[in-house]
């Protein structure tokens, strides 16, 4: 057994309980001949830029969907979400005048970790949905029984995406003066839109002065865009890994960032241990009851080197936690001498479920967890390295507030996830106009 198959020997949370392991066999197989989605070197190009996320250089931007689906591979959804990332990044550069690396829960975020193994209806007991790239979200026991073919139509759904997010970010998706545009008709359209018309303004003439220099760089019409996804299947991602050429090392080429999750960090578990082999720049989601020393081993193993940019802490403490929860970890982490990327994921620590059945999250907890983040990175002089988010470009009625007030009634509107609630378009901009004024502050 080689190093890339030692997560083999180890307990792997969260794994689903497929029917057939021969069929996982024949997929990964499969999956061995097929090409790369992405590169190495764009995975080395993104841990640079993560090293300046690091060091306060650049702001991280990353959002998606809580689970992309198989029929959801549509061009015109891709676009709305690829254009709110970017509308998002524009008020985030302007406002922390710095550059955001973007990168998306997008082309591999197929499959989802689950507090219960089984779901109930009516009596009826079944698996739980644990993504496309396991079994399917209707609730018959065809669709929810565990299917190895997923995995190899994960690769063919993350390709399609990847090659189309590839042509939207150079093909004039990009142009910034549109993107601005974009964002000074939400301002115009939105209820509090008042409140974020300055700063639309402001950007607006940042944006006409260096038109008037002259000043029309291509990093004006295209920008860098990243794939990420939590590495959940390893079968998935061992298949996926390839030796790269230039340096005789192995990276997981099924996306440029991969995380792991809070349900699958166990210090001794198979996730880990996977993570540990591959090159990519890697993400470790850190709830609520996280000790420091969990924090230093998760450095220890995944970072012995001290690589810059290779190691991202993304904090999901909720709202209600945060303030406590996080400053020990930060000091602990930092008189280490380990130099991470703290991000925060809002969304994971507020999620409730509303008196009508629906999962949901309230606009203002997200907000308050944001502002307990960078609360507790400027009260020690620690860098706020960015956000973390699961978003949609499109209007769904999934999340509750935000300058619509949308109310637990209006969920059932256009309640579109097959997993946990997104921002819709117009929260998620609101977001940004938020966080522009915290990076503001600063
Ligand atoms: O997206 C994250 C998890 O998959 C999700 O929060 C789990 O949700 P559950 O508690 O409904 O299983
Ligand atoms: C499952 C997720 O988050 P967490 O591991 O933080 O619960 C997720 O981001 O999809």
């Amino acid at each position: 057994m080689n190093s890339l198959q030692a997560w083999r020997a180890l307990p792997a949370a969260q794994k689903p309980e497929w029917p057939d392991a021969g069929a996982v066999q024949a997929a990964a197989a499969q999956l061995r001949t097929f090409p790369p989605l992405v590169f190495a070197g764009e995975c080395d190009s993104l841990k640079a830029r993560l090293a300046d996320v690091a060091a306060g250089r650049a702001f991280f931007l990353q959002g998606g969907d809580c689970a992309e689906t198989f029929n959801g591979v549509g061009a015109d959804a891709l676009r709305n979400k690829l254009r709110t990332i970017l509308q998002m990044s524009v008020i985030l550069t302007y406002a922390g005048s710095m550059p955001v690396v973007k990168v998306g829960r997008i082309a591999g975020q197929y499959a989802k970790p689950r507090s219960k193994p089984t779901e109930v209806r009516d009596g009826v007991e079944l698996p739980a949905y644990r993504g496309d790239a396991v079994n399917g979200f209707p609730f018959t026991p065809e669709d929810r029984t565990p299917d190895p073919d997923r995995l190899v139509r994960m690769y063919h759904s993350s390709a399609a995406t990847l090659n189309l997010a590839r042509a939207f970010v150079v093909g004039g998706e990009a142009d910034l003066r549109q993107v601005h545009a974009w964002n000074t008709d939400f301002v115009r359209d939105s209820p509090v839109g008042e409140r974020y018309d300055r700063m639309a303004r402001d950007i607006d003439r940042a944006i006409s002065f260096m038109h008037a220099c002259g000043a029309d760089p291509a990093e004006f019409h295209s920008v860098d865009f990243y794939a990420s996804h939590e590495a959940l299947l390893l079968d998935y991602e061992e298949a996926l890994t390839r030796i790269d050429s230039r340096t005789g090392l192995p990276y997981d080429t099924s996306g440029h960032f991969l995380w792991i999750g809070e349900r699958t960090r166990q210090l001794d578990g198979a996730h880990l241990e996977f993570a540990r082999h591959v090159r990519n720049p890697i993400g470790v989601k850190l709830g609520p009851t996280t000790t420091p020393q969990d924090a230093l081993t998760l450095i220890e193993r995944l970072d012995p080197d001290r690589e810059p940019g290779r190691l991202t802490f993304i904090t999901r403490m909720g709202a209600g936690r945060i303030r406590d929860a996080l400053p020990e970890l930060v000091e602990k982490v930092t008189a280490s001498g380990a130099s991470v990327a703290w991000v925060c994921d809002p969304m994971h620590g507020n999620t409730f479920e509303a008196p009508n059945g629906y999962k949901t999250r309230r606009f203002d907890d997200v907000l308050d967890e944001v502002e307990g983040f960078f609360e507790v990175h400027r009260a020690l002089g620690t860098v706020p390295g960015g956000l973390h988010v699961e978003l949609t470009g499109d209007e769904v009625t999934e999340c509750v507030g935000g300058g619509h007030a949308l109310a637990e009634a209006d969920l059932v509107h256009r309640y579109e996830t097959v997993c946990d609630p997104r921002l819709n378009r117009a929260q998620s901009l609101e977001l940004a106009f938020l966080v522009a004024e915290m990076l503001h502050r600063a």
